[in-house]
């Protein structure tokens, strides 16, 4: 062995001191950068020593590429690395944030507020452990996950990216960290970065910090609080990630008082580095350089200067790389960067790199594609869909539970926007970035359930849109009917008046008043339920955004399994309550957190 850093038995810091000492400059920005896949090219990875290649949401090889596909892209960047001078391999970072959501066939489990529902944190850390599996099938080795916001405000459109609006149920779910990374020794070091194995990927904590408590719930905005309760209500999980080892932190594009994260070297370096110990790495979120100024990407090398020299390790750039890497070469060589913020980010990335294995097992596991959207991982998102479907009606008689449903009736109605859409049923980042409608990958939408359960003398009616000839002829023992949101994120999904789109609530009534009637509301957040609507229905379910796993609605619908979720949130009345929180002065929900009836007598 001819140097230190290439042995694989020598302790890691010695690897990484070793390694950084032979670092050109250039070496060494060159691991700060991370550029996005579409302008990424083995020879730019390895010419201009670049330390990770991501794919932004839904950017793919092409479409319906699956993890194969995947592999063989990430491992040709890879070859560029480790064909580099010092052959320093990248780490590929990926939104697997409800699965490996980017890539076709694969498993998509609810989005983060529905696993709130399911208060389990031992199925969570499962589906981080499968979900590492089906990320690394396809070559990626990071994740930018779990998603710890602490959710204020439904208008917020990243509201069901949180797990819910209490720090605590948030906390609890800060073990999707050793789900995705493995499980640390006993007495492992708090915030010293761990990975498992080849079967376990990096992940991310994000967003530090405040971005669920932005004012109105304003994506991007900016959170008031005083430090102490900053600290107390949204920084709280990042203790229980780091204490679990996360090997990085992903800053917020949001600001505190008026402080933008991405700045603020008192959050970053002063709390999170020093004050916690956090000794992982610090990523900027995609082009949050380019917004700190306007226009868009003007100021850029104050842009670099301030957020780099405030305590960001890696820049996910993503475009921009080669101007990025001219203008912090400038900096530090002007002084205006200290070479010790350089060498403190590298030595991060270096020391992520060495506990990932990276140097060892640069390249695809291709053993693992057989696991990806397998039968035991889609029973895993089946078990989680079950678990997350919270029941907020059950019988206008409460004596006389309407739920479950008879799997022999003679004659049933399924309708509804959400009904038979695979894309709406999983919500946005899946596929593509924003989420589309249609059978956008591998599953089983609600209509198709529903058909495999019922009996074969059962006869099932599906009218997406239902008009009046659908209820003269023969009647229905009941309608289920699916209605609710379109696929959205970050800031297309702010929305500060809450209905139910697609005319839901007139879908609703069309059917209640004619038909004994279920509905499944498929969403991101809890939406205005006018009364007269709730009234005229026989049950009510919340099934935010459930995956691809609709046998899972089916398992409680027709009572296989009780019913098992509870509110994540708060269910308003009306928007003018809002913000509206367990932490509020005044507390008048249409239905408080914690609430769920099981379906059996209550
Ligand atoms: O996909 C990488 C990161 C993701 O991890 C962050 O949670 C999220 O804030 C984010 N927004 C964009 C993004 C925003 C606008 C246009 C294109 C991309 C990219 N990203």
């Amino acid at each position: 062995m001819d140097c230190v850093y290439k042995d694989p038995n020598a302790p890691v810091e010695a690897r990484v001191k070793d390694l950084l000492s032979r670092m050109t400059l250039e070496e060494k920005i060159g691991q700060m950068t991370q550029i996005e896949r579409s302008v990424a090219t083995p020879d730019a990875v390895k010419n201009r020593f670049i330390g990770s290649v991501l794919s932004g949401g839904g950017s793919k090889p092409f479409e319906k590429a699956n993890s194969a596909d995947w592999a063989d892209m990430i491992d040709g960047f890879q070859k560029g690395a480790v064909d580099s001078r010092l052959g320093i391999p990248i780490f590929y970072g990926v939104d697997a944030v409800h699965g490996n959501n980017n890539v076709y066939g694969t498993t998509i489990f609810p989005h983060n507020i529905g696993l709130g529902a399911t208060r389990d944190a031992d199925l969570v850390k499962r589906i981080g452990q499968v979900t590492a599996l089906e990320v690394r099938a396809c070559g990626a080795h990071y994740s930018f996950a779990p998603c710890v916001a602490v959710g204020k405000d439904p208008r917020w459109g990243r509201y069901y990216e949180s797990y819910g609006e209490d720090t605590e149920l948030v906390r609890k779910f800060s073990c999707l960290v050793t789900g995705l990374q493995g499980q640390p020794p006993a007495g492992h070091p708090n915030g010293y970065p761990f990975l498992a194995g080849r079967k376990n990927v990096m992940a991310s904590a994000k967003h530090f910090v405040g971005d669920g408590g932005t004012d109105k719930g304003i994506n991007e905005g900016n959170t008031i609080l005083a430090y102490e309760e900053l600290e107390r209500i949204h920084m709280a999980p990042y203790l229980d990630c780091l204490s679990q080892g996360v090997c990085t932190v992903m800053v917020s594009y949001s600001s505190w008082n008026g402080s933008r994260l991405h700045t603020d070297h008192f959050l970053l370096t002063k709390v999170l580095k020093e004050k916690l110990g956090f000794k992982g790495l610090v990523i900027s979120d995609w082009e949050a350089l380019d917004r700190l100024y306007h226009p868009h990407g003007s100021n850029y090398r104050q842009s670099i200067l301030s957020t780099v020299n405030a305590g960001i390790d890696m820049v996910m750039v993503p475009f921009r790389y080669e101007l990025f890497l001219e203008e912090l070469l400038s900096l530090v060589q002007s002084g205006e960067i200290p070479m010790d913020r350089i060498n403190d980010s590298v030595e991060r990335i270096l020391r992520v790199k060495f506990v990932a294995g990276l140097f060892e097992h640069p390249f695809t596991d291709r053993s693992l594609h057989e696991l990806v959207g397998s039968k035991p991982h889609r029973e895993l998102a089946r078990e989680a869909v079950r678990k997350s479907l919270v029941l907020l009606k059950n019988g206008k008689d409460p004596k006389k539970p309407f739920l479950p449903l008879d799997r022999k009736a003679k004659r049933v109605l399924v309708t509804g926007v959400h009904a038979d859409d695979l894309g709406y049923q999983c919500g946005g980042w899946t596929c593509t970035w924003t989420g589309t409608s249609g059978r956008i990958t591998i599953g089983t939408t609600i209509l198709d359930a529903i058909k495999e359960v019922v009996g074969s003398n059962t006869e099932v009616i599906y009218e997406k849109n239902p008009s009046p000839e659908t209820f003269t002829s023969e009647e229905f023992s009941f309608a289920i009917v699916a209605v609710g949101e379109s696929p959205y994120v970050e800031t297309g999904g702010d929305d500060p008046v809450l209905k139910i789109p697609f005319n839901g609530d007139e879908l609703i009534s069309t059917v209640a008043d004619r038909v004994p009637t279920v509905v499944i509301l498929i969403s991101g957040r809890p939406l205005v339920l006018e009364p007269s609507t709730l009234e005229k229905v026989e049950a009510f379910i919340a099934a935010w955004l459930p995956g691809t796993e609709g046998r899972g609605i089916t398992d409680v619908l027709f009572g296989d399994y009780a019913f098992h979720g509870r509110l994540p949130v708060t269910w308003f009345k009306s928007v003018d309550q809002l913000p509206m929180h367990i932490e509020s002065n005044s507390y008048d929900p249409l239905f408080p957190l914690g609430y769920g009836l099981t379906g059996k007598n209550e």
